[in-house]
């Protein structure tokens, strides 16, 4: 077999498996009503949760920010890339974390996957002997940085504080992380913070908490989940991403100043990297504005009644609907084809919902992820239920006839 027959023949066992995952072109911005090849969808899959990505005052504020500072950085932060609006977003998210760390700093990056990279192998370059302990559930970037940081690695099962508080005691490393997904990003429940907090402090562990899916949804100023917690530790490590609620792109840690500055210095998806143009910075300025004020509180209440809805409605048979509080709402189907069929239903009706598949979640445990958004009206929810509703009462009757 050449080199290019062993690639096929790897897709082709993708295929058999169900296992291939495709791509659909967008012509509209983001939003619950987007047009696909030229078909009229509504939307459930994109984690806008506040409907921020085409919001006319983000959407100004970026097009102001390249009028300022251009299209690009072209640089890293420490060559030349580092602008006037970055240094004021970092300001901006230090003090909005503030209330959760001590001697909080704030260090912008491009993605989120290169924030959890980051912070947990420059976390580590601390001691020699460190350990990491890393949730059952957590999202491939974060697994990838414990990987990256060539640090032994245990991971404990999800959400079991006593397992963990266990493991933990058992250890004999010098230092200890903790790493977590706040929000389970296929899952959309919460991780038991607290505990977690005070095992870290008993311990002397770093906590890392991924809020990918907090930052922006929870809390009462949308700070995320240390604020719905009310936590606050030197000991956290907080990465907040800014291409979901925030609705636009990149990510940020915050955290105590001495790790900020160990990022910087060590941390090499930051350091060898072009900053992100300044004018996404410049936006989520707008975007953070948005989220702190009393927009936000409305956004935030929105959502929350959509989720209410959203559970009220589901008449589900052979389906379980996760018991999630947040935007997040997966319905597990379990086989593979089933869920990709559930979502090709739905799609068929004019819904676009993702099907999920292993890797990215355990093994016959493939579901719908339904993401909701506060630019989501209630009617548009109340369609949404009654078609999934309808296709599994559709699918269940094939199944049991079949
Ligand atoms: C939990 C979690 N962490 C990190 C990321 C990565 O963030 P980004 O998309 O900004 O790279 C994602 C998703 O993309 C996520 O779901």
């Amino acid at each position: 077999m050449n080199l290019l027959d062993q690639l096929a023949a790897n897709l082709d066992g993708l295929r058999e498996q169900g296992l291939i995952r495709t791509r659909r072109t967008v012509d509209t911005p983001c939003g619950p009503r987007v047009t696909v090849d030229g078909r009229e969808l509504l939307a459930f899959c994109s984690n806008d949760y506040l409907g921020l990505a085409a919001h006319p005052a983000v959407t100004a504020a970026l097009r102001e920010g390249t009028g300022l500072y251009g299209a690009g950085s072209g640089a890293s932060h420490l060559i030349s890339g580092h602008s006037r609006a970055h240094a004021a977003l970092e300001e901006r998210l230090a003090d909005f974390a503030g209330p959760h760390l001590v001697e909080a700093r704030a260090l912008y990056f491009s993605t989120g996957y290169m924030a959890n990279l980051a912070a947990l192998t420059a976390l580590a370059v601390g001691d020699p002997d460190t350990e990491i302990f890393s949730e059952a559930l957590n999202h491939a970037s974060l697994i990838d940085g414990a990987r990256l940081s060539r640090k032994p690695v245990k991971v404990y099962p999800h959400a079991d504080v006593e397992a963990l508080d266990e493991l933990l005691g058992t250890s004999r490393a010098s230092s200890k992380i903790v790493v977590t997904d706040s929000v389970f990003s296929m899952d959309g429940t919460v991780a038991p913070l607290p505990e977690l907090l005070a095992l870290c402090e008993k311990h002397g562990a770093w906590l890392v908490v991924d809020d990918a899916h907090g930052f922006g949804t929870l809390g009462e100023n949308g700070r995320g989940a240390l604020e719905h917690f009310g936590l606050r530790s030197p000991y956290l490590v907080y990465v907040g991403t800014l291409g979901k609620a925030a609705g636009v792109g990149g990510a940020f840690v915050a955290a105590h100043a001495t790790v900020i500055d160990t990022l910087v210095q060590r941390a090499r998806p930051y350091i060898f990297t072009t900053a992100a143009p300044p004018a996404l910075a410049h936006a989520l300025l707008a975007s953070l504005d948005i989220i702190a004020g009393d927009e936000g509180r409305q956004r935030r209440s929105h959502l929350a009644r959509l989720v209410a809805q959203w559970h009220d409605g589901l008449r589900l048979k052979g389906w379980t609907a996760l018991p999630s509080q947040t935007a997040i709402q997966p319905v597990v189907i379990g086989a593979n084809q089933a869920t990709m069929d559930a979502a090709a239903a739905l799609y068929e009706r004019g819904f676009w919902v993702g099907g999920i598949r292993p890797p990215t979640v355990p093994a016959d445990s493939a579901r719908l992820r339904v993401t909701l958004s506060a630019a989501h009206a209630e009617a548009e929810v109340a369609r949404l239920v009654d078609s999934i509703n309808e296709v599994n009462a559709q699918m269940e009757r094939s199944r049991d006839g079949a």
